[in-house]
């Protein structure tokens, strides 16, 4: 488990991590995302003791990261900036871990299976590609078999197979029961492994959610209805929790609140023609854009959000 309370980073007059608190629970995959330059990075390198929090805590199985005798069994982490000898082989990168942290060779063989580097375990770790760097770095951070795991951008320059095997991975872990604590720019991709979300803007926290909970809040499925007749139509949908708009003078409507199925059931009964009926589910993309919109800090000439297909 790992519990921020009120963790704070600045440097200088620069806010990086903005008295954050949330827990990140055991048995489930959880995903930290947030725009670019969020804080998710900052608050991964507290967790691991690598940056001191200017004020607030942040604990790893009740107690600091610095506090752990055998931190590497309680704590694996993959950080981005990952120091590795180019020279020496991945086995032995591994076996020098191991030594240093008591733990036994053996384990050693077991991550390099695990993550799939048997092939290339003697090669030099400098002659590596970015996806076998990224292997590797999840091979060291398994090594103590521990029971939290925390990964900053694991899927960066892995292949679709790497892609599917992390997947796979962060699942497999959480069923063992470990707190997986995953970051990622790619919404799609933790719409497929989290259960959980913890979302960060500007250092904040933006919401502490589930997936399907996020996009239930942000309008969930949105039905595109073309009818002869709009202001009937909207008069017979109109109820609690269903959100009707459309432009004056236009055949079309955007309904939220009542499914595709309802809104064809409703215009037979009371006998309006229909040309069209469209459901639409928001992505986890849009959902998070719309809770970001207002923290990114660097904006593009025209953001995803002006160009979703939305009539003009
Ligand atoms: N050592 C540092 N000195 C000064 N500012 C820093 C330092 N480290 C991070 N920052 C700033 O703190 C903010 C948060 O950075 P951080 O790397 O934690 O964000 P992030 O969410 O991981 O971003 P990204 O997704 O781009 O990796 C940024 O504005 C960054 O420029």
């Amino acid at each position: 488990m790992i519990d921020a309370r009120q963790l704070t980073k600045r440097y200088g007059d620069k806010t990086a991590v903005d008295g954050l608190d949330f827990v990140v629970k055991p048995g489930t995959v959880t995903g930290f995302l947030g725009p670019n330059g969020a804080g998710k990075s900052t608050t991964m390198r507290m967790i691991v003791g690598l940056d001191a929090p200017t004020s607030g805590s942040v604990t790893v199985n009740g107690r600091p990261y610095a506090r752990h005798q055998a931190p590497l069994q309680e704590v694996g982490a993959l950080l981005e900036a990952k120091s590795i000898h180019p020279g020496r082989s991945a086995a032995n990168h591994l076996r020098a871990l191991a030594l240093t942290h008591g733990i036994p060779r053996r384990r050693v063989d077991e991550v390099i299976e695990l993550a799939g580097l048997g092939s290339v375990a003697r090669k030099r770790a400098g002659a590596f590609s970015l996806g076998m760097g990224q292997r590797l770095g999840i091979a060291a951070a398994l090594l103590g078999d521990p029971q939290t795991v925390m990964l900053d951008e694991p899927v960066n320059g892995l292949d679709p197979e790497g892609v599917l095997w992390i997947r796979n991975l962060l699942k497999t872990l959480a069923d063992e029961g470990r707190t997986v604590f995953v970051s990622s720019h790619l919404m799609s991709e933790m719409a497929l492994v989290a259960d959980h979300l913890i979302i960060v803007g500007r250092g904040r926290l933006l919401a502490d959610t589930t997936v399907g909970d996020l996009i239930r809040e942000a309008g969930g499925d949105t039905v595109t209805v073309v009818t002869q007749d709009p202001a009937r139509l909207r008069d017979v949908l109109a109820g609690p929790g269903v959100d009707v708009t459309g432009r004056i003078g236009s055949e079309e409507l955007q309904v939220t609140g009542a499914t595709a199925r309802e809104i064809g059931l409703k215009a037979a009964e009371h006998g309006i023609a229909l040309f069209e009926l469209t459901s639409r589910s928001v992505s986890l993309e849009e959902a998070f854009m719309d809770l970001t919109r207002d923290a990114v800090e660097y904006h593009g000439s025209t953001t995803a959000v002006e160009t979703l297909g939305r009539p003009a």
